[in-house]
């Protein structure tokens, strides 16, 4: 079993006012063996690699907890629209002319893009899984795969056979790096009948559900009318809730809904950029987390963001509420929360999101001896408000390397790049006459 010893300033992410100046941690293996002050490895403790990085802050890996990561290849194609014309216009007929080899390379593209950017796990709803899960595979990160079912469409049937192959073929697949969610897609695009039976499948199989809800005011208005109710008494009505379900963007709740959300431990995935550039509104973090709501960080896709950096997106979270609410709202280490720990529990994990003896080692480091990290005043406060993707050096999966001094040690990126340029804008020149 390799082991190897990171020295380093540490924020563990297992409390506030946890943070070692001058750490060190020691892996064995995939798993954290101790975390703690220069020396506290155990005694007999011989690493074959020494890692010395006195000016890095060690954290653990940030989670992704909504994304479409083959939408990269979008990014820039559809801009300043609202959801529906975004989706019904642009979005879906572009993606209807992508096969399973764009999803592929472009899934690679945001892992490129998400490693660089200090993300290690995401939960990702897209079609053509079986080849997000081949990518995820070769690269080394960590992912929840959910099959985006739109059960209204003509394909809805189709989808949910590979939503339950996806289960079958992927779910623990590269050591348990690879887990599956059931992917309804929406409230307005799946019947009641539809996402029951995908409850009831979900169960049997003993995985979860990832849906967005709630989203926009149209969809309110649209649930209202067909249900007299709102999308969230509305899924729970329909028994949806109970067992573990992600709920993307939240963005129009009641105070009953936010009751719900919290009875029946239903997570929350926030995206503070998707719902700013999509002008759907603020989500009412604050009113969530004093609830108990488990609320996790995500970028949701390449097209409506248009980034998947998630230093980019805890910058955001955290402003977009002060302008809502107050200055105080939503402080540094809150947001820091979301992106590790409490991601982590949206997304099912026991055993990520904190740097601490027995959990996986998925950490990052980042540079900290650059003008914008001084004084260090506060290090969750730089990470939150200062930080940028730029920022990261290292990162460690499941106790491997997959980036050291910000080079992909898993992917080839220009390839990566080429790849997409290439089989994106053949796809838009489709469109051009
Ligand atoms: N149409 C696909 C499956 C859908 S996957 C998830 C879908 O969610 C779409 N999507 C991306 N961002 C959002 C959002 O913010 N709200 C709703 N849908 C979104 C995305 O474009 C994609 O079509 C098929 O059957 O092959
Ligand atoms: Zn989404």
């Amino acid at each position: 079993m390799s082991k190897t010893l990171i020295r380093a300033m540490i924020l563990p992410m297992t409390g506030p006012d946890d943070f070692y100046p001058e750490g060190e941690i020691a892996i064995e293996g995939d798993r954290i063996l101790s975390v703690g002050p220069k020396g506290s490895a155990p005694a007999g403790f011989v690493p074959d690699r020494v890692l010395d990085l006195p000016n890095d802050v060690v954290m653990p890996g940030l989670i992704n907890t909504h994304t479409h990561a083959a939408m990269t290849m979008l990014r820039s194609y559809a801009d300043d629209l609202p959801l529906m014309p975004w989706l019904t216009d642009k979005v879906w007929p572009f993606e209807a002319k992508m096969g399973k080899e764009d999803i592929y390379w472009g899934t690679k593209l945001a892992l490129a893009e998400m490693i660089l950017s200090g993300t290690t796990s995401m939960l990702d709803m897209y079609g053509d899984m079986d080849r997000v899960g081949d990518a995820v595979l070769e690269t080394g990160t960590r992912a929840v795969l959910s099959r985006g079912m739109i059960g209204n469409a003509p394909n809805g049937e189709q989808a949910f056979q590979e939503q339950i192959e996806l289960v079958e073929n992927y779910h623990g697949a590269g050591d348990g790096r690879i887990q599956v969610m059931f992917g309804p897609h929406a409230p307005y695009t799946c019947s009641g009948e539809f996402l029951q039976k995908v409850k009831a499948e979900a169960d049997r199989r003993g995985v979860g559900i990832h849906i967005h809800v709630a989203e926009t005011l149209d969809e309110i208005n649209t649930i209202k009318e067909q249900e007299g109710k709102t999308p969230v008494q509305w899924l729970n009505d329909l028994g949806i809730f109970g067992g573990h379900v992600v709920a993307a963007h939240c963005v129009h709740l009641t105070e009953e809904d936010i009751n719900i959300l919290a009875e029946k431990k239903v997570a929350v995935a926030h995206n503070p950029e998707s719902n700013m550039k999509l002008n759907s509104g603020t989500a009412p973090v604050p009113e969530m987390i004093a609830k108990g709501v488990v609320v996790g960080l995500g970028t949701d896709g390449a097209s409506s963001n248009n980034n998947l950096d998630l230093f980019g997106e805890m910058r955001s979270a955290a402003l977009q509420q002060k302008l809502k609410k107050d200055s105080t709202a939503l402080p540094a280490y809150e947001v820091l929360e979301m992106a590790t720990i409490q991601g982590a529990k949206a997304l099912g994990y026991e055993d990520i999101g904190m740097l601490a003896p027995g959990y996986k080692a998925d950490l990052i480091t980042i540079n900290f001896d650059q003008p914008h990290f001084y004084p260090r005043f506060s290090i969750p406060a730089h990470l939150v408000y200062v930080a940028h993707a730029g920022d990261v050096r290292t990162m460690m999966v499941d106790g491997k390397f997959i980036m050291e001094e910000r080079k992909l040690l898993t992917m080839d990126v220009k390839k990566i790049c080429q790849e997409v340029e290439q089989r994106a804008k053949r796809i838009a020149a489709e469109f051009a006459d």
